[in-house]
């Protein structure tokens, strides 16, 4: 059931674009269980493409030849966004990466202690050389080369700092700086993100992920930072609790930042459910943006706003992303939301049975745990008019409505009690 009534705000169209390096055949197939084939990669990555995403991270090339082939089979096949491929700081991947014939390398090098010292068994001097010495590499190679700060969030910004200005000058054209387990807080890491932009200004790309369910607002305080580049996934698809979600990023920054959007929002639900296949992960149906139930209103004091004008409950029209608002009845509708059904399924009833039929409501739903059908709704209303014009004194008990003493009884129709 959809109003014609939006009135949904429209958002102005001048300020700079903020672009999206969408990693979920990456970050997204690192999820742990989810692996895609070749033709499920392909097709997501020209879905992604169609979606006017600009890059896509499309997989590791040392991985091996098959992730090879299907890499150089997406350079081929994707008509206008940019593919790049991840790489570790190592020049055998950044060979394996020339031979995916990918136009660009993202060349990933820890940045926290904790990393370089306990994972790697490195410091500080051995990152500098190593990405000094695969960004040179890259370069030479013809590769366009961005570098990603793994564990940034934990790293010391100095450190960062200091190596991002080095690597600039090397040829670097976009640097990611990675929350690796998703650790920090938007109004921080807003400080930490400016004062590193007034340091090394240029291209900087946000990697949130979503340990914390602070991806996307993480993301959000990124570019309020200055951050021109995002790293998202569809449906936040990514290792642990997932990465910042591409439709959640790309519609808080048309809505809550009033950014213009060069991506389609109408591509986001069936991408969504694209991705969701191919990993055999469901799309939870309160997702935001691309879950299929965020559109539904059951509430009466919901439902009745709606009705009069949808914004009043809707931060955006359902139907930039391709969706239809639903208007469900449940254990928590009012009058507003059954006369609402009763007249788009041409229920008659009169005025005075609305209150029995909304007990009648919530008691069928409680029992269900569903919304009701119309067909539903019919019965009860045919109930609640038998009842009506059946005189109280000659009504057997067992007749009246099955758990409607629970129903509230508001004005007249206390006859249900
Ligand atoms: C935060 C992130 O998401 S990072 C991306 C993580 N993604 C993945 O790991 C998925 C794909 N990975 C793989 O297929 C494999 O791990 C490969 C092909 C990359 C490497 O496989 P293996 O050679 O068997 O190494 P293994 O997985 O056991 O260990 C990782 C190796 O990478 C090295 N390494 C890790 N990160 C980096 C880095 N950023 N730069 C350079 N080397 C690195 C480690 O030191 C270790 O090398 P070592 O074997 O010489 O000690
Ligand atoms: O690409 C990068 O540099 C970051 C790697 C990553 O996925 C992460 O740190 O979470």
């Amino acid at each position: 059931m959809t109003s014609d009534r939006p009135s949904h705000p429209r958002e102005p169209q001048s300020a700079p674009l903020v672009r999206f390096c969408d990693t979920t055949l990456r970050d997204g197939e690192q999820t742990p269980g989810v692996a895609f084939t070749a033709q499920e990669k392909i097709a997501i990555a020209l879905a992604l493409d169609a979606a006017g995403v600009h890059q896509i991270e499309a997989g590791i090339p040392a991985m091996g030849p098959g992730e090879v082939e299907v890499m150089r089979r997406i350079v081929d096949m994707v008509p206008r966004a940019g593919v790049v491929a991840w790489c570790r700081a190592d020049r055998r991947d950044i060979d394996a990466a020339v031979s995916s014939g990918v136009p660009a390398a993202h060349l990933t090098i820890p940045a926290s202690d904790l990393h370089l010292h306990t994972k790697l068994g490195k410091d500080r001097a051995w990152a500098r050389a190593r990405a000094r010495d695969c960004v040179a590499a890259a370069v030479d190679r013809g590769l366009r080369v961005s570098v990603g700060f793994e564990d940034a969030s934990r790293a010391d910004d100095a450190f960062v700092t200091d190596l991002a200005g080095e690597l600039r000058e090397l040829g670097v054209i976009r640097f990611r700086w990675a929350d690796t387990v998703g650790v920090a807080n938007p109004i921080d890491l807003h400080a930490r993100l400016r004062a590193l932009l007034d340091a090394v200004p240029g291209d900087w790309e946000i990697h949130a992920h979503d340990d914390f369910g602070l991806a996307t607002a993480n993301t959000i305080a990124a570019v309020q930072a200055g951050f021109t580049w995002v790293s998202t996934t569809v449906a936040g698809l990514g290792e642990r609790a997932g990465n910042a979600p591409m439709e959640e990023v790309a519609m808080a920054l048309r809505h809550l930042l009033r950014l213009p959007l060069d991506l389609d929002p109408a591509a986001f639900r069936p991408l969504a459910r694209l991705v969701a296949d191919a990993a055999r992960r469901p799309v939870p149906a309160g997702k935001a943006v691309v879950g299929e139930a965020v559109f539904d209103h059951e509430s009466g004091i919901h439902v009745h706003g709606v009705l009069r004008a949808p914004a009043t409950y809707e931060p955006f029209d359902p139907a930039e992303v391709g969706a239809s608002r639903r208007l469900v009845l449940g254990k928590h509708s009012g009058r507003a939301a059954v006369r609402h059904a009763m007249d788009r399924d041409g229920i008659d009833a009169p005025d005075e049975d609305l209150e029995p039929i909304v007990g009648l409501v919530r008691d069928h739903a409680t029992a269900h745990k569903q919304p009701l059908s119309s067909e539903e709704l019919r019965t009860l209303a045919r109930r609640v008019a038998t009842q009506r014009l059946t005189p109280a004194g000659s009504r057997p008990a067992a007749s009246r409505p099955a758990g409607s003493a629970s129903s509230p009884v508001r004005g007249p129709g206390g006859n249900w009690r």
